[in-house]
């Protein structure tokens, strides 16, 4: 059964569409990344999932119940962090987690979870004077408790420092090792790289691509360059390198053949090269960024 799944799932605010005919499966056991430009309508999808947000149109399950006629069933099955997240400032970091064990009838001692997320030392400090990465780590602890199937976090790393940032990869990591599914927005391109196993990416409340990073580099219309060096630059054909299928453009670039092609092509190019007489000696390849992805699947908006 999937994890999640939307079907014509749409969202307008008066003429404003935010989230625009989304179909989208996560599968359980997935860490999926749901990137996207600023407005593109992350939030509000994930608004939707939680039931703060009504769709207008479609709809959206979770672990085959519905997120809206069932929220109740859905929401025992999730740990959330929401965006703008609050916590109760006159109440400890201990207090909080208690509170988190008792709504969700789960025993432990809160300690263990204030010690994964790294505030441990501030556990008796009312959660008004922490700081905005230590509220964060809080509301992520608060979500992990009772063990949930899914994970649903709003840009999670917004407001941590780098070790913050890590701590949550590791955190996230480790949960769906024992089993959760994470679903996470984020524009930080780098933590979406570093763990996720699928991406899909949402500009202007459409999701324009859904695939591993691998999938999207090698759908990515062009990006890869080619520069290989050949025993003999004079027997290379420039026309014929180019006449290849996914290759841009070919040229000498400091007595290497410089190539741009898409990822898939770039054995097509070496099997020309090869059959137009040159012995190729060394190659190297340099694929695009995520960033060059980001931006080829969202036109340029960020
Ligand atoms: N309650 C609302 N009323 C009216 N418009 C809204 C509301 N919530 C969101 N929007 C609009 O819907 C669009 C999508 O917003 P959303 O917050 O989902 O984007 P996002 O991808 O999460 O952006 P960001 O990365 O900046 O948080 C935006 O144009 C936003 O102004």
């Amino acid at each position: 059964m999937a994890a999640i799944e939307a079907h014509n799932l749409t969202k307008r605010y008066g003429t404003l569409t935010a989230v625009d005919r989304v179909d989208l499966t996560v599968e359980e056991g997935e860490i999926f990344g749901f990137l996207g430009p600023n407005g593109a309508g992350k939030s509000t999808m994930i608004n939707m999932l939680l039931d703060f947000a009504r769709p207008t149109d479609g709809r959206v399950e979770v672990f085959g119940m519905d997120c809206q006629r069932q929220s109740v069933a859905t929401r025992e099955r999730m740990g959330v962090l929401p965006e703008g997240y609050e916590v109760y400032d006159p109440l400890t970091g201990r207090q909080h987690i208690q509170f988190a064990m008792e709504s969700k009838r789960v025993d432990g001692d809160p300690m263990d979870v204030l010690d994964r997320v790294g505030i441990a030392d501030a556990a008796d400090r009312a959660a008004g004077g922490y700081s905005k990465g230590m509220a964060q780590r809080l509301v992520l602890g608060m979500a992990l408790v009772g063990e949930p199937d899914l994970l649903l976090l709003d840009e999670p790393t917004t407001g941590l420092d780098p070790n913050g940032a890590k701590a949550m990869r590791e955190i996230l990591t480790e949960e769906n090792e024992r089993g959760a599914t994470i679903f996470f927005s984020s524009h930080i391109l780098e933590q979406v790289e570093a763990i996720c196993d699928r991406v899909g990416i949402l500009s202007d409340g459409e999701v324009v691509a859904v695939d591993t990073i691998e999938g999207l580099r090698s759908a990515a219309k062009s990006g890869t360059k080619l520069l290989i060096t050949v025993d003999d630059l004079d027997v290379v054909d420039l026309d014929a390198i180019e006449a290849v299928e996914g290759a841009d453009s070919a040229w000498i670039d400091d007595e290497r053949l410089a190539v741009n092609c898409s990822s898939a092509a770039k054995i097509d190019v070496l099997v020309a090269l090869n059959d137009s007489g040159a012995d190729v000696l060394d190659f190297t390849v340099e694929e695009p960024s995520l960033e060059d992805l980001f931006v080829e699947y969202t036109g340029g908006r960020s």
